[in-house]
């Protein structure tokens, strides 16, 4: 479990990026955090491995304060996948998944042979493990960069905008993919878009932020959609637009759903008709 207990950031020169801050994260759960630039998502992301301090307030895993813990040990036992994969350009992709596990003691050989096998897991051709990154596709890069994090088998991972730098049906197939993935790993996941579809399609609970990380709303997708708690939120969700907005129209005796332009989305089960339990 992932804590933050009443958090504040103020950076030096005076911008206060989270204001007061708490949050639990339960261990094998996926929280989102979303929110506009600027809101404070990366900020808090960055607190759990220490990588930014917070001015007060504290962040724990599981009731260990991480001010407790050495930085580095800290980092390397935290997997994190940033936009764009973050990859090290001049290593190949085998020495990118393998770097930490091999500066945790892993003989090189088993390191390489543990990346190989996590390059196939994230869908990727072992072949490509000798390639740099630059060689690679952006796809590819996200891929390698969520190998890469879970290289050291950590309890947690962040991921700051894991997908942002892909286009939409890649972005689409490596959400599926993560989804398949966690359900087999159950890892603690807390990851940061502004994207909602994203925090939609990914996260059991979805954390929407105002500036200075101020909690909007937090709840399942379900809630969020069903009901926002205001009008930012709605805004921020797009309930109530034409995309969000759902009908059923029967053609030949199926029931299809289309958006608020008619626009077809899918197809209503037998058993997911109105009033169905
Ligand atoms: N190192 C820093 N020094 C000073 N101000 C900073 C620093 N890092 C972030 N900020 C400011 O803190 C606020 C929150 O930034 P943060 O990166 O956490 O937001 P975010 O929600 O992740 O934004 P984005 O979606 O654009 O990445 C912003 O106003 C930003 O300019």
């Amino acid at each position: 479990m992932i804590e933050f207990d009443a958090v504040r950031k103020e950076y030096p020169g005076g911008t206060v990026a989270v204001a007061g801050f708490s949050l639990r994260v339960p261990s094998h759960s996926v929280v989102a955090l979303v929110g506009s630039s600027g809101s404070g998502k990366t900020t808090l992301l960055r607190m759990v491995n220490r990588m930014v301090e917070p001015t007060s307030g504290a962040v724990r895993i599981d009731d260990v304060d991480v001010r407790s813990l050495d930085p580095v040990g800290l980092r390397r036992s935290i997997g994190y996948v940033l936009q764009a994969g973050g990859l090290l350009p001049h290593r190949t992709v085998a020495d990118n998944v393998a770097t930490v596990p091999v500066l945790a003691g892993r003989s090189r050989r088993e390191a390489r042979a543990d990346a190989l096998g996590l390059l196939e897991r994230v869908g990727l051709d072992p072949a490509l493990a000798d390639r740099y990154p630059a060689q690679l596709s952006g796809g590819q890069q996200q891929r390698v960069g969520v190998a890469r994090a879970l290289a050291a088998d950590p309890d947690i991972l962040l991921m700051d905008e894991p997908f942002g730098a892909v286009d939409p049906i890649v972005r689409e197939q490596l959400q599926a993919e993560l989804r398949a993935l966690q359900a087999e790993l159950g890892k603690t996941i807390l990851f940061v878009t502004h994207d909602v579809d994203e925090a939609f399609a990914l996260a059991d609970e979805v954390v929407v932020l105002r500036a200075g990380a101020e909690i909007a709303q937090r709840g399942t997708p379900t809630e969020i959609l069903a009901a926002p708690a205001d009008d930012f939120v709605a805004a921020f969700v797009g309930a109530g637009t034409a995309r969000r907005t759902l009908r059923i129209r029967e053609l030949d005796g199926r029931r299809v759903v289309v958006d608020g332009d008619d626009r077809p989305t899918g197809v209503l089960e037998a058993d997911a008709r109105e009033g169905a339990p």
